[in-house]
């Protein structure tokens, strides 16, 4: 017998610093003393966006101004099938004051202090350490002496994710160019994304890999032995296999026309929002043609961030 789905609204509140907050579920509630985004179940014919705002104000006294649709997470408990909407919260009005006896903590992306979390959050925690800008490396325009100088300027700026990209390379000038920005990024802490396969990266020792889509398409599983795995895609099918397969991220593009693809086909945010709206559990950048200044346009429209190749360089 199939349940009824039940489907909830939960607020990521992230303040400028990155960090955001957890709540304790209240006692009298299936998994009491787990912690969990504040939210709760949509009432009927109510939106998840009203949802989120009522349940926000009810829970903690806070009126949401500005929250962008992020994740969706599907979960079978005991107790009930549910079907998870989550924002992320970045503006609110008010002091937050628990009512319902629940505490509230700030916590750390990839660092967190309190235990138990709800089993459906777990990869809600992982989107939370990606970064909204997911830099793409640009040797082949900028030539190598200058992208390094680019880079160290980044890196020093508080770059935290790069993905080396640089598909003109043949792989053994492409794993020698790799040895060298992992050794600079090392002691930034950077993650790097190898953008090739993932037996390089592995062998490189780096942070993870990312997939072209005809690769992504020609798995059947994620690949093993990396923390973090990407891929590329341009539409829902292959978006949805990104998702069975249990990826951490993806891309979606092309936006708009680039430089090398002046008169391609192209999304626009239309198309972009009309695939991300499915509701995925994982983070979806915009990529193709952006700046930094439409990320917030690709959080309006379902976006986790923008990933970014030449505008990441131009600083
Ligand atoms: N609020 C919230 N619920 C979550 C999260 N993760 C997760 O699996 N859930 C599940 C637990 C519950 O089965 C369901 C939310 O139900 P709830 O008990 O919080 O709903 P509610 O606030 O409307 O409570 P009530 O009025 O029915 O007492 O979603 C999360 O991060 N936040
Ligand atoms: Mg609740």
């Amino acid at each position: 017998m199939t349940r009824p789905i039940t489907h909830v609204a939960a607020g990521v509140l992230v303040r400028d610093d990155g960090e955001f907050l957890l709540g304790s579920r209240p006692e009298g509630k299936p998994y009491a003393g787990y912690w969990e985004f504040p939210g709760g179940k949509l009432e009927p014919g109510e939106s998840a966006l009203a949802a989120l705002k009522r349940e926000l104000n009810e829970e903690m006294g806070i009126e949401v101004v500005t929250a962008y649709p992020w994740l969706t997470q599907e979960f079978i408990y005991p107790h009930a099938t549910v079907r998870l909407h989550f924002f992320q919260v970045t503006r609110w009005k008010g002091e937050i004051q628990p009512q319902e006896g629940q505490q509230f903590v700030w916590q750390r992306p990839g660092m967190l202090t309190v235990a138990p979390m709800l089993p459906a959050n777990t990869p809600i925690l992982r989107g939370l350490e990606l970064p909204n800008e997911m830099a793409i490396s640009n040797v082949a325009e900028l030539g190598e002496s200058e992208y390094m100088r680019r880079l160290a300027r980044r890196l020093t700026g508080g770059l935290r994710w790069l993905m080396l990209r640089e598909p003109h390379l043949e792989r053994d000038d492409f794993a020698l160019l790799a040895e060298k920005v992992l050794a600079l990024a090392k002691p930034f802490g950077v993650r790097v994304i190898i953008n090739r396969d993932p037996e390089l990266a592995r062998q490189l020792g780096a942070a993870g890999v990312h997939l072209r889509s005809p690769q992504l398409m020609a798995l059947q599983e994620r690949p093993e032995g990396l923390d973090w795995v990407g891929a590329s895609t341009h539409g829902g099918p292959e978006l949805a296999h990104a998702a069975r397969l249990g990826l951490d991220y993806a891309f979606l593009g092309t936006l708009q026309p680039t430089p090398s693809h002046p008169d391609g086909d192209t999304l626009g945010w239309g198309g972009f929002a009309r695939i991300v709206s499915h509701g995925y559990t994982l983070p979806v950048y915009a990529i193709g043609g952006l700046s930094l200044g439409d990320l917030p346009a690709a959080r309006q429209h379902g976006g986790h961030g923008v990933a970014l190749l030449r505008a990441a360089w131009n600083a």
